[in-house]
């Protein structure tokens, strides 16, 4: 549906976006991720024929992006989103909906249906009056109202509460269920997992990482363990060799390890201190990691106090770390033990199906 082919991008001598080739399949949600001028904006804005590439075609349901016939079957959604202050949500969105010929009775239907689906209340008050949240969904519905195919949506949960970001998310699900395709960029990794069949992954104006979330995660992330034993592992000197290191977690002893040869040096140190190892956690890279990783920082923005940090800390109840992508339901055996229904286990330890919890 959407066909990026060598874009580039240069502002003077600055290259905004180079070489960028991707395709978005008809019905998929994709997904933009990257830290701050990585070249996400630019590159949504070519596609939605609002910039000029330098270089580099885009199609967009077999249109060229300067195509007005591209232009009606697609809906932007600016990173900010201008509204005229002192209309009413129904008298903007209506505006919008003239300037695209949509007839005026097929338009009334359409915006109240997508109002009501974004719980938009107010709908008399002014757009200056109204919360940012508020004002995001206006914004939403006016993407809308020409009853687009193709949605370019440019950080369209960033900055919102926790209700409002979960919303615009659902929403977003919704419109793929539709049969809408959707291409979005974040820079929060959580509206991206969530979301998202696939992604790029964007640095600096070139393409990074490619494929699936887990597809991501499986080539650019490394599984690590985590051991728990009754006693602090002897030898720590020979441990810290391993570069790994030991903490206390209530009445256990918890050590994060890299593999399984070291995960073994920890099963011998603790027969050596006199005791055993009584669980093993297997944890998958996060998102968060593996751009890490990829990109050499931290995402920038991954804001607390939005529905990253409530998943997080609902997380956190099953594990020690909020923010941590440690799995228990998927987790893999470790030492060939018996398992349990909810997480495996290693050497015998008796674990239980809520093993590890609560450390
Ligand atoms: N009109 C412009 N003139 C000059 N430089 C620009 C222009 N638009 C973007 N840039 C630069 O291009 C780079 C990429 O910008 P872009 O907005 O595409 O990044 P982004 O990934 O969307 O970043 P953010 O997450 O901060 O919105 C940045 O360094 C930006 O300063």
């Amino acid at each position: 549906m959407i066909e990026v082919a060598g874009l580039s991008k240069t502002y003077g001598d600055f290259a905004a976006v180079v070489d960028s080739t991707f395709s978005v399949d008809e019905g998929e949600v994709f997904g933009i991720v990257g830290p701050n001028g990585a070249g996400k904006t630019t590159t949504l804005k070519v596609i939605a024929g609002l910039v000029d590439p330098t270089d580099g075609d885009v199609e967009v349901a077999g249109f060229p992006s300067d195509d007005p016939e591209m232009r009606r079957r697609l809906g932007f959604l600016p990173e900010e989103s201008p509204l005229y202050e002192e209309m009413t949500p129904i008298s903007y969105l209506k505006f919008f909906a003239d300037l695209y010929d949509v007839p005026a009775d097929v338009a009334d239907e359409r915006i109240e249906a997508t109002l009501d689906r974004l719980e938009l209340d107010h709908r008399d008050r002014r757009l200056g009056d109204m919360s940012k949240g508020m004002k995001r969904k206006v914004a939403i519905a006016r993407s809308l109202v020409n009853d687009p195919d193709v949605l370019v949506y440019d950080e369209p949960a960033s900055g919102l509460d926790p209700v409002t970001t979960n919303s615009v998310l659902e929403f977003t699900r919704e419109l793929r269920a539709t049969g809408k395709t959707v291409v979005f960029s974040a820079h929060n990794l959580y509206h991206v997992e969530s979301v998202c069949d696939r992604v790029v992954v964007m640095n600096e104006g070139r393409i990074v990482a490619r494929g699936s979330v887990d597809g991501i995660r499986e080539r650019h992330g490394e599984t690590s363990y985590r051991v728990f034993t009754d006693v602090a592992p002897a030898d720590a000197e020979a441990l810290s060799d391993l570069g790994v290191a030991t903490e206390e977690v209530g009445d256990r002893f918890r050590t994060a390890v890299p593999t399984m040869d070291a995960v073994e040096a920890v099963r011998e140190a603790a027969a050596a201190a006199g005791g055993e190892v009584v669980d093993i956690r297997t944890r998958e890279p996060s998102l968060e990691d593996v751009f890490l990783d990829i990109v050499g920082r931290p995402m920038p923005g991954r804001y607390t106090g939005d529905v990253a940090a409530a998943v997080d800390s609902e997380a956190a109840s099953d594990s020690e770390t909020a923010g941590d992508a440690e799995t228990t339901s998927d987790s893999k055996t470790a030492g060939g033990a018996g398992t349990t229904s909810d997480s495996k286990t290693a050497g015998g330890a008796g674990t239980t199906s809520d093993s590890g919890a609560a450390e």
